[in-house]
């Protein structure tokens, strides 16, 4: 099955009126802090479970009306017994002890709804790929342990909720049950494996995970999607608007008729789902989401897709030929003597492993100063690939990062947060201390230069792939805000020498006067209508003025030298990278410019610093109003990311002006 537009929708829509949950299921770790009904945070004194035959109940509710909604579930579907026999995770990795029990919850509106299990590849409409997950079909090419492994954690976790369900029905549960005696678990949990989204609040938070009604689940993945999701509360679901899709049966999936059967009464609980065309969609034209990260080069992609929907991508993107320049760049390495026996694949699993090491020294063992030294390494050095030829020869060959490459892009994301990080650490041990105050504005400033350097990358990317508009409004929005941040450093007060500077008061004159994003932003705060025909020319005039801004700023960001920023000439306009992508020895650093001189009378210094502050003030407000641009195409006016922005600008004033 698929979806398919039902009229020509023009980028920036919503395709459908909100979606509801079939069923939702919190992660462990928001059972106490979010209501198991409705998602919503809990109040200080939440609700149990209405009729807990237990005092210590797993789940709470934020209200008397989400309890009695939502226990009668809890309790027939063998969650809470599932809760009490296995109170800690089962499983590490996939399937979660979130999808079991999101599992039992399906089984039983499932069975209220039609009873029966005759069909295990579709239940009431919903494709579970029981047999290609569960390895009872003639597999392909991929066999391999990590599939066994997968095949048998699901095994293990349909017995423990068979089990679940047999204390539930009072039946002895010290026999040795059957396969059999579990394959509808087994299948409704690959149904989940197959169909669930995870659930975030609108900071971006994951707070569980949902299986949707069909108009959602039956929409298939592309590496070049024309929609995204967003969630909504029914509070905030909007007006009265009519689908926009429909699903249809597609040319390869034959559907039986159980497909046409649509479960009733979905629960009316839990953020909704609503879609959003991120491009032109045409009628008839089919409706696609992404399933993956899209910052990922091929490879990678097709082996997650593989692993986790066990099925080939074969989208326009993935089929290529020659490689799209995305795609290109995501894998590119630099290298002057990379010959035919250099293992692509296996320099790249090398160089994610090195990555995921020093973000594990940021996130699991809070240490980003080390996660931050570690990635300049790995971004800078030249590493080493030893080759044995077919003749017995050993050849050294040396190669680096290309800049675009999907590491140097997690990298500098990394980086950004981590010199944040590392700067307010070192104001939280001692705000007063001149040596502190100087290092964390000088940590400021590398977070500012990689957050915009994350920005302008994956700009110059989306020329090639525009379905990267969704992490990309993120994106310039942090690089707004970062910059932001360090535009509003006291420490630019040390720079005065000695003078007495009058602090600058920052206004909307001083944005720019070139272009109109500030009054397109502020209409778009006034009117709720569509805004997006503008795109092209709003993304060309922000272009235009960040092109101009950007080499007024750069050297100073990047003044502390050392390091890979140096390597980087302009953060937005790549054009310095052709004449270094084929050579190792080319990838020199460059000197930077713009450095008010020590010899420079302390006027001058006073004012270069004065001017370079209004530059950077000038830039974050633009990237700031191009985030927020981007965020209302991708999920409307009133999404969390414009409202962070509303605020950043109504701090400064700005709005108003
Ligand atoms: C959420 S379902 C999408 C609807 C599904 N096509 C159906 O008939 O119900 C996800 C499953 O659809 C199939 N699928 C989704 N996108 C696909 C694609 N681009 N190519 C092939 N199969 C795809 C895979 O089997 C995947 O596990």
């Amino acid at each position: 099955m698929e979806v398919r537009a039902t009229k020509d929708i023009p980028i920036g829509q919503d395709l459908n009126p909100p979606i509801p949950p079939l069923s939702l299921s919190l992660h462990y770790s928001t059972l106490l802090s979010h209501c198991s009904s409705c998602f919503s945070p809990l109040p200080s004194s939440p609700f149990s479970p209405t009729n807990n035959p237990s005092p210590n109940h797993f789940i709470r509710y934020c209200s008397l009306q989400c309890s009695s909604h939502d226990s009668p579930l809890h309790f027939s579907s063998s969650e809470f017994h599932f809760f009490h026999l296995f109170p800690e995770p089962l499983f590490t990795t996939s399937p979660t002890s979130t999808d079991l029990r999101l599992s039992l919850r399906l089984i039983h509106r499932f069975q209220e709804a039609s009873g029966s299990f005759s069909n295990l590849e579709r239940i009431c409409g919903l494709m579970t790929n029981f047999k290609k997950i569960m390895f009872l079909e003639e597999q392909q090419c991929y066999n391999d342990d990590n599939e066994e492994e997968l095949s048998g954690r699901i095994l293990d976790g349909a017995k423990a909720m068979a089990i679940a369900r047999r204390t539930r029905d009072g039946l002895d549960t010290n026999v040795e049950l059957s396969a059999a005696e579990y394959s509808v678990e087994a299948a409704v949990l690959c149904l989940v494996l197959t169909n669930s989204v995870e659930v975030h609040d609108k900071d971006g938070r994951s707070l569980g995970v949902g299986v949707y009604d069909l108009a959602f689940s039956y929409i298939n993945h592309s590496c070049s999607p024309n929609a995204c999701y967003k969630f909504c509360t029914t509070l905030d679901s909007g007006g009265e608007l009519e689908f926009r899709i429909c699903p249809a049966a597609s040319e390869t999936g034959a559907a039986g008729n159980e497909s046409e059967s649509i479960i009733n009464g979905s629960e009316s609980c839990g953020p909704r789902i609503v879609l959003r065309s991120i491009k032109a969609i045409q009628k008839s034209e089919e409706v696609l989401i992404t399933y993956t990260d899209l910052l990922q080069p091929k490879v990678m992609r097709q082996s997650e897709l593989w692993s986790k929907y066990r099925f080939s991508c074969c989208c326009k993107r993935c089929n290529a030929m020659p490689t799209t320049y995305i795609d290109h760049c995501l894998q590119e390495i630099l290298s002057s003597n990379l010959g035919d026996n250099f293992d692509g694949n296996l320099v790249m699993e090398k160089l994610v492993d090195c990555l995921d090491n020093a973000i594990d020294d940021f996130l699991s063992f809070s240490n980003p100063k080390s996660c931050s030294e570690k990635l300049e390494i790995l971004l800078t050095q030249d590493h080493v690939d030893i080759v044995l030829t077919p003749n017995g020869e050993n050849i050294r060959q040396l190669f680096r990062l290309h800049p675009l490459h999907h590491v140097s892009l997690h990298a500098y994301m990394t980086l950004a947060s981590a010199y944040k990080v590392v700067g307010s650490d070192l104001l939280a041990l001692d705000s007063e201390s001149d040596k502190h105050q100087c290092e964390a504005f000088s940590m400021s400033r590398k977070s500012a230069a990689y957050s915009l350097l994350l920005a302008g990358a994956t700009h110059h990317l989306l020329e090639s792939e525009s379905s990267l508009i969704v992490p990309l409004s993120n994106f310039w929005a942090t690089a707004g805000e970062t910059l932001l941040s360090l535009v509003k450093s006291s420490r630019w007060n040390s720079f005065a020498k000695g003078r007495q500077i009058e602090e600058i008061i920052f206004s909307s004159c001083q944005i720019c006067g070139k272009c109109t994003l500030l009054d397109r932003f502020r209409d778009t705060c006034a009117n709720i209508h569509d805004r997006n025909a503008e795109f092209a020319e709003i993304t060309s005039e922000f272009l235009n003025c960040i092109t101009d801004i950007t080499p007024k700023i750069w050297g100073f960001l990047i003044e502390e030298g050392g390091g890979y920023l140096n390597v980087v000439e302009d953060p937005i306009n790549f054009r310095w990278l052709e004449s270094r992508t084929s050579s190792v020895t080319h990838f020199a650093t460059h000197a930077t410019s713009g450095n008010a001189k020590e010899t420079n009378s302390g006027f001058e210094v006073v004012q270069y610093h004065r001017e370079m502050r209004v530059n950077l003030f000038q830039l974050s407000i633009h990237c700031l109003l191009y985030g927020a641009f981007l965020s209302t195409i991708c999920f409307g006016p009133h999404s969390p990311l414009m409202s962070k922005v509303e605020n950043l600008l109504s701090h400064e004033d700005i709005l108003n002006g």
